[in-house]
């Protein structure tokens, strides 16, 4: 089944950018996915159109095989959404963050299996910022995961960690994998995609130019790895745009 399918998507903005040129994008439940692209490619504005953030102007979405944005309202009662600048309450403590996000979705989760989950005990009664970085994205996650959704967004998980809470993070999202919630991560750390995802497509101005597996794209270029890969086939792109 699919969790996300955007069939021939548009997009432009006041200002008269095209973000999304008629876009296909189907992610497929249950997998970890990634949304690769150069800077402006157009990965925020697929994300914000996908998770009823923004409207499109012309093209089909459906998430969870239910059509947007007429289905919205239910919809964002099933996504979690962790942004890139997760802030939350910080003069809230993170168990007092993490059940304000649980009754913003008004369903029953169990916040001490969250705080198990991403390490947090120790931490539960300290106030959001008094945490270091690496801790408020965990608490993010966690908060983004208050409502049990079943589609999870997030938007450059592990900027700014240290390899060690990078590594840490990964676990936890394969974890989820494991239970069953659909992963959509935009990154541009290449290593994250190849090591996480089962599927990644990259969007080149507005469209989608490639998806596969990881392995796939690698053996596509003959490359060792994601990374080499990717910037192969930016290279063809930008060649074939400057003629
Ligand atoms: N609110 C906005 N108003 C006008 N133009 C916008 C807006 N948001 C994005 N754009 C433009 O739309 C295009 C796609 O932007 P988008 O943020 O979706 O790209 P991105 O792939 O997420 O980039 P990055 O990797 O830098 O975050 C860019 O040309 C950007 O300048």
């Amino acid at each position: 089944m699919l969790a996300i399918d955007m069939k021939d998507v548009w997009k432009t903005y006041k200002n008269g950018i095209q973000a999304l040129k008629g876009l296909n994008l189907q992610v497929e439940s249950g997998e970890i996915f990634s949304l690769l692209g150069p800077n402006g490619a157009g990965k925020t504005t697929t994300v914000k159109v996908m998770s009823c953030i923004l409207k499109y102007d012309r093209g089909n979405v459906k998430v969870l095989g239910k059509e947007l944005p007429d289905s919205c309202g239910e919809i964002l009662r099933e996504v979690g959404i962790m942004p890139q600048e997760f802030q939350g309450f910080t003069d809230l403590t993170v168990r007092e963050n993490l059940e304000y996000f649980s009754k913003l979705y008004d369903k029953e989760v169990n916040i001490d299996s969250l705080i198990d989950t991403f390490e947090l005990k120790k931490y539960e009664n300290k106030k959001l910022r008094e945490l270091s970085g690496g801790y408020k994205r965990r608490v993010g996650l966690a908060s983004a995961l208050a409502g049990d959704p079943k589609i999870l967004f997030l938007d450059e998980p592990t900027v700014g960690l240290d390899p060690k809470a990078r590594r840490s993070l990964w676990d936890i999202i394969k974890g989820l994998k494991e239970k069953g919630i659909t992963v959509f991560l935009t990154t541009h750390y290449l290593d994250e995609a190849e090591k996480l995802s089962d599927t990644v497509v990259v969007i080149y101005d507005g469209r989608v130019v490639r998806r596969g597996k990881p392995g796939e794209i690698i053996d596509e270029f003959k490359k060792e790895n994601l990374e080499d890969a990717y910037l192969e086939l930016l290279k063809n792109l930008e060649g074939e745009n400057n003629e």
